[in-house]
Formats: structure tokens, C-alpha cells, sequence
């Protein structure tokens, strides 16, 4: 019998494919984890931008939560779209409750597009519910702000994000994504003692939407195979720099990445048999 690694993704959907729900379970077929997912929220979205979301029932997401848990708990779980406090702290206590080891929270706020994700007052609820539970947070730039109530204007601004983050806002470690500013796409992560670099070059496209939901995905798949956090943050850059690299010809607008841009699979084959 084989075994698999297995993954949890928490979040929205995207019925163009790029980002959310469609975007994770893509990601973690490719980097080797049984994909299981939780939905919170049916978006109508495309390349072009967000039309419209309808938040699922409470008692209904609970329901997927407990259809998961009680069946086949997963090494790791990660949270996108989790669009208002009541979602959040339910994600919080069925997480609590099944004591899960690895959790990657990306803290999803405003679409690449402009439009919101979440209401105002669900800031507040990931910092209180979500970050003391997270083995990692990976916020954009914006979403850095926002959680910090600060401007970030300079590589020292975001270190001290994502310093603030884990010692005061009690997350294990924050990943600082630097997609949103210049030069470079630099991200730092800090586990409450040291700060590593993550580095590529900054390539001249459009087509990065759902870079942010992939790049956690990797994450995710990495923790669920044991990898250290250091290790599934580096795949993850490898990944998405890959993807982000060699566009997919797909979508009127913002396009999605492309999981082929490396052949993945050849060189990490992670499937533990
Ligand atoms: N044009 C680009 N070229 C290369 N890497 C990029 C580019 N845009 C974003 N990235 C990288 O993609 C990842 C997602 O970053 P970011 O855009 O900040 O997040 P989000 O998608 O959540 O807004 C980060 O590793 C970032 O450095
Ligand atoms: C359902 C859903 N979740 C998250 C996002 C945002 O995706 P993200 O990977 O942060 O990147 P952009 O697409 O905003 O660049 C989304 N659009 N939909």
C-alpha cells in the first residue's frame, strides 16, 4: 500500500481555476499530497476581477470540517478566504479540536484585482483566533499593513512586520511577500530567531494571479511531507518563481501560473511509499 501525505486547504473557490480552492488542490497534486478541501465561500471570479461571493452556512462549513477530521485527518492545513470573523474562529476551534500540528495561515484580504475578500472587522479576528495557531502566515504586503497597522515602505519595514507578527501576535513564524514592491521579489521569513531571504528575479508579467494561494499550497504540501519550514518555504519560491515565470496563454486579464513551469514531479518526487 501506498501512503500519501495529506493536505487541507480552508478557503474560497475560483471557478476560472487560478486561485482558491481550484489553485491549492492543483498545487498539492503536483508536489505529491493527497488534496482534501473545505469550502467557505463560492466566488464568481475570472482573470478579469471578482463578481460576486456567497459565504456558506456556518453549520455547514462545520460539517465539512467534521467530514474531513473524522476520516482523514491531514498532516497540514492551510486557510485562504476566510471572509468573516464567525468563519474564522469556527476554522479556530476545529483546528484546536483536532490538534492539528501543521497550519499555514494565509491571510487573505483584497483580490490582486482591488476587490475586498473580507469585511473590515475580520482583521481583528485573525490576529486574535488565527495567528497564534499558525506554524506560518504568509501575508502580502498590503495584508502585512493591515495585520500590523503599519506602512511598510523599505526592506526593514517588513523584517519588522514579521517581527511583530511572531512576537507580539504570538504566530510561530511569518513569511513576508514581497510580489507588491520593487526591484526584486524578495519575501522574508522569521521564526523568532533569525530572518532568511528568499530571492528571485522579478519577472515583467501579469499573469501571477493565484501566486500568493500556490505559493502557501506548496507550503502546506511541503509541512505535510515533513519537510522543515525553512525547506517547504524554499520549494515554495522555487515553485512559484517557475510558475510565475513561464506564463500560461489563459484568461482576458490577469492570467493564472503556470504549475508546469518546471516538471516538479521529476525532480521532488515526495510520495512516501
Ligand atoms: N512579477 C513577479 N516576478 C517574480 N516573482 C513574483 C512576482 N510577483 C510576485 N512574485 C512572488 O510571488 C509570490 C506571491 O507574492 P505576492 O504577490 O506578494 O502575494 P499575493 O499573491 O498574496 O498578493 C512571492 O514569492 C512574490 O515574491
Ligand atoms: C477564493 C480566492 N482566494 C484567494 C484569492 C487571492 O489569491 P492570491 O493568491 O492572493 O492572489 P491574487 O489572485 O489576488 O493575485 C482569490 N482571488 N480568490
Amino acid at each position: 500500500m501506498t501512503e500519501i501525505a495529506k493536505a487541507l486547504t480552508v478557503a474560497g473557490t475560483d471557478p476560472s481555476g487560478g486561485a482558491g480552492i481550484q489553485a491549492d488542490l492543483k498545487t498539492f497534486q503536483e508536489i505529491g499530497a493527497y488534496g482534501m478541501s473545505v469550502i467557505t465561500s463560492v466566488v464568481s471570479q475570472n482573470t478579469l476581477g471578482v463578481k460576486s461571493f456567497v459565504d456558506l452556512e456556518l453549520d455547514f462549513v462545520e460539517s465539512q470540517f467534521d467530514a474531513v477530521f473524522e476520516d482523514i485527518p491531514p498532516d497540514a492545513v492551510k486557510s485562504g478566504m476566510l471572509s468573516n470573523p464567525e468563519v474564522m474562529a469556527l476554522a479556530a476551534k476545529k483546528m484546536k479540536e483536532a490538534n492539528v500540528a501543521n497550519y499555514v495561515l494565509d491571510p487573505v484580504m483584497i483580490a490582486s484585482s482591488g476587490h475586498a475578500l473580507i469585511s473590515e472587522t475580520a482583521r481583528e479576528t485573525i490576529a486574535r483566533e488565527l495567528l497564534p495557531l499558525a506554524t506560518v502566515v504568509t501575508p502580502n504586503l498590503p495584508e502585512a499593513e493591515a495585520l500590523t497597522n503599519r506602512t511598510i515602505k523599505t526592506v526593514d519595514d517588513m523584517k519588522e512586520a514579521g517581527r511583530i507578527l511572531v512576537e507580539e501576535y504570538g504566530t510561530s513564524a511569518a513569511l513576508i511577500k514581497g510580489g507588491h514592491y520593487e526591484g526584486e521579489a524578495d519575501d522574508y521569513l522569521y521564526d523568532g530567531q533569525t530572518f532568511e531571504k528568499f530571492s528571485a528575479e522579478r519577472f515583467d508579467t501579469k499573469h501571477t494571479h493565484g501566486s500568493g494561494c500556490t505559493y502557501a499550497a506548496v507550503i502546506t504540501a511541503g509541512l505535510a511531507n515533513g519537510k522543515s519550514l525553512y525547506e517547504a518555504v524554499k520549494d515554495g519560491k522555487t515553485y512559484i518563481t517557475a510558475a510565475i515565470s513561464n506564463p500560461l496563454n489563459i484568461g482576458k486579464g490577469q492570467g493564472p501560473t503556470n504549475h508546469w513551469g518546471h516538471r516538479w514531479s521529476d525532480v521532488q518526487p515526495l510520495i512516501r511509499v
